[in-house]
């Protein structure tokens, strides 16, 4: 069995892996204070939006631990979301721990905010394996709809993009979640695994949790899912996403929009899987969404092993070529072919929205099927 992407040891010390190593080296490193969580979150050896929210809420705890005065707890907050803009899982994890230990007195903040940490760590993990569960009957579907055109034991073939796997969550991951359920079922199935440039979540960090459970997969450049599309290798595309606004557009790494537009060309199922914290309500829609523009650096330099063994930066871009580098793009609702939550699969629009967050609110489990 293997163990959550996030830790606490015998010492009762917080671990997690350093995801800037992979897939090269498998490297626990420990958050023991609030700057080390925010280093980990900026510098992206913890990545992935409920992943993030999980280690700012524990920020928050080691920095209450530090010093529990109002000061200290109202500057943590803001501090850690400032670490990365985009996925509003930073957001909605402080803001509920803020709302557990504000009204305390500060003697009692540091217990309560590690308890709140845990139990964001703990419902991160059950509300990816409902995805897992809402997400795999939709696939099933699929497969039965496309059974009579197959060959007995065809793999459903998906596409996928950048790293919404089970180390970019506390366990199970959003995208990966039903793929794992289904091969864990033997359903055939293949990922196409988009490489993700610039920082390559796909070929480093995707292919390498697909390996490591034995899932068949493919990685690909992110520019050969339009052709593979049209050669009628893909079934269905599904991805992860950082924050979903309340009309239902929806962020994600830099290049879902693309996918999405192929397969809506394409007539394939585009879907997107996330928990319902990653909803925004306060982003009328996707152009409120705040774009991460990352370091030129990334662009300019490609990361991988050199045949000595030694991981090297190697430059890919011609001296004083101007870079620019935004880390995600917006999707439009319209080429959603639906949310699919810890409460069922919902209507990417903003009725959808409004009943994802109302079954939130009730913790309700409801499905509502989306056929395509
Ligand atoms: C379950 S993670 C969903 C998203 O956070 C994921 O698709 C993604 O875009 C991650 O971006 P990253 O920049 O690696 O944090």
């Amino acid at each position: 069995m293997m163990s959550r992407t996030l830790r606490i040891d015998e010492d009762g010390v917080l671990r997690t892996i350093d995801q800037t190593l992979l897939p090269f080296e498998r490297r626990e490193i420990a958050l023991r204070s609030v700057e080390d969580c925010r280093r980990a979150i900026v510098s992206m050896q913890v990545r992935g939006a409920p992943l993030i929210g999980a280690v700012g809420a524990w920020g928050l705890a080691l920095a209450l631990r530090d010093d529990p005065s109002d000061a200290a707890l109202h500057e943590a907050w803001r501090w850690l979301l400032g670490a990365r803009p985009t996925a509003v899982n930073l957001r909605w994890a402080l803001d509920r721990a803020m709302r557990r230990v504000a009204p305390l007195p500060p003697a009692q903040r540091a217990q309560a905010a590690r308890g709140e940490a845990m139990a964001i760590c703990d419902d991160d993990a059950d509300c990816n394996r409902r995805i897992g569960e809402h997400g795999a009957a939709l696939l099933e579907a699929l497969r039965e709809r496309l059974a009579p055109n197959r060959r007995a034991g065809a793999p459903l073939n998906l596409l996928t993009h950048c790293n919404a796997g089970r180390i970019a969550t506390l366990d199970h991951g959003t995208a990966l979640a039903p793929i794992y359920l289904l091969h864990q079922r033997d359903v055939p199935v293949h990922v196409w695994v988009d490489e993700t440039r610039p920082r390559n979540q796909g070929a480093s960090l995707t292919a390498w949790e697909l390996a490591e459970r034995g899932v068949p997969h493919t990685v690909i450049v992110d520019n050969a899912g339009g052709l593979l599309m049209r050669q009628g290798r893909v079934d269905a595309a599904i991805v992860g996403c950082d924050r979903v606004a309340a009309n239902g557009d929806v962020a994600n790494k830099i290049g879902t929009y693309l996918k999405a537009l192929a397969a809506r060309d394409c007539g394939l199922p585009f879907w997107v899987a996330c928990p319902v914290s990653t909803i925004d309500p306060q982003a009328v829609d996707g152009d409120a969404v705040p774009i991460e523009e990352r370091d030129a650096r990334e662009v300019t330099h490609a990361t991988g092993r050199l045949a000595d063994g030694t991981i090297a930066a190697v430059q890919v871009v011609p001296d004083g070529s101007p870079v620019a580098n935004p880390g995600f793009d917006v999707t439009p609702a319209r080429l959603v072919g639906g949310l699919v939550t810890e409460h069922g699969v919902f209507e990417a629009s903003a009725e959808g929205v409004a009943r994802a967050l109302a079954a939130g609110l009730a913790g309700t489990a409801r499905t509502a099927g989306i056929a395509r």
